[in-house]
């Protein structure tokens, strides 16, 4: 166990981290390192003036905090520098791959081996962040040492931050309730109340567990902050704009002007296409992506799609679970 109490602060090293992808997420991660007295942070996005292999020189951390559009352009441009393989590579990205359907912590594996990889997830609306709100977050590794230092470098008077072994459970908690964000994000704009609300988050999360651990997760992470946790935040929260698409949707506005008047990045649009692929391809039961994939494909209303949840087939209800 590591005591991240403040005043162990002194005790700890000056490190650097750079940030590369200057969004609502990495800025306020950036704000979240800084808090850390012993931390140099530098935000680094394809627009800044100097270079990547500047931004990044003598870092002990690179996190990732690019949309999922942006993974492979940002591996491709690290790739081009000297980076050391002691380097900790930390990823916050909440998405999947469309053509090889893998993390994005996968991918940072596959294109750097031999450096150690994080990933960050939790419950962490960025604005609720910037507001310098209290939050807490997962940090998972193969590696317990390097998420352990990711740990003594967020933790913070504003963020508790607990390190586990799971990453890719980890992170598809975070990346898969963002499908789910959009359904709730309906249930709330059709007003249709606690009980369907309560209805829809419980069975959300079997579909996911059930995605997660055919990708490798474990079931439990699930039930943890960077699972439940981020559903219950994501699903509740008007912050998040996976739930404002579906909430645009509710009220009967076409995807294209949702998406203009959020004008920001959606994950759960492209998440949902990945998920419902793999759900053919493997026979893994996941209705409720089901309907959110017609839903922004226009071929049913959102009063069609609760109706398909509700009409379906009488069963048992644990009785296909992966638990
Ligand atoms: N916002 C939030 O509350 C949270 C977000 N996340 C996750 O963080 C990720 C980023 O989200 P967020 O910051 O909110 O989104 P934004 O839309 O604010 O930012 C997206 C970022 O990705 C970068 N990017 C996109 N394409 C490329 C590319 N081809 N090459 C390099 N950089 C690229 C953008 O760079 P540029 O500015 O140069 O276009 C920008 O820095 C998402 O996966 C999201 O799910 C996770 C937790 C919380
Ligand atoms: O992942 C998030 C909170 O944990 C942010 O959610 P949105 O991408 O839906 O805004």
């Amino acid at each position: 166990m590591i005591n991240t109490a403040r005043g162990d602060r002194v005790d700890m090293a000056p490190v650097t981290i750079a940030i590369i992808g200057a969004g609502v997420w990495g800025a306020a991660l950036a704000r979240l390192a800084r808090q850390n007295p012993q931390a140099i942070v530098r935000l680094w996005s394809r627009r800044s003036p100097e270079s990547l292999a500047e931004a990044i020189g003598g870092a002990n951390f690179v996190l990732s905090a690019v949309s999922m559009k942006g993974v492979s352009d940002s591996i491709t441009r690290l790739a081009a520098t000297e980076m050391p393989p002691s380097t900790v590579l930390i990823t916050a990205t909440k998405g999947l791959d469309a053509q090889s359907h893998q993390t994005p912590s996968q991918m940072w594996h596959s294109a750097f081996p031999q450096n150690p990889i994080v990933v960050l997830s939790g419950p962490n609306l960025s604005q609720e962040i910037e507001h310098g709100l209290p939050a807490a977050t997962v940090v998972a590794s193969y590696d317990q040492g390097a998420a352990e230092a990711a740990q003594r470098l967020f933790a913070s008077n504003v963020l508790r931050v607990y390190a586990n072994l799971d990453p890719i459970g980890t992170e598809l908690g975070g990346t898969l309730k963002n499908v789910m964000a959009i359904a709730a994000g309906v249930c709330d704009g059709l007003q249709l109340g606690t009980n369907a609300k309560a209805a829809l988050l419980t069975r959300a999360l079997p579909e996911m567990i059930r995605i997660g651990t055919h990708l490798g997760a474990q079931a439990e992470t699930f039930f943890g902050l960077a699972g439940l946790g981020d559903l219950l935040a994501t699903c509740n929260s008007a912050l998040s704009r996976n739930y404002q698409v579906g909430y645009g949707l509710a009220q009967g506005k076409p995807l294209d002007r949702v998406l203009a008047e959020i004008h920001s990045t959606v994950e759960g649009i492209n998440t949902v296409e990945v998920l419902v692929a793999i759900a053919r391809e493997q026979q893994i039961p996941v209705p409720i992506a089901r309907q959110v994939h017609r839903l922004l494909h226009g071929q049913i209303t959102p009063q069609q799609a609760v109706r398909a949840l509700i009409d379906r087939d009488l069963k048992q209800e644990f009785e296909d679970e992966l638990l």
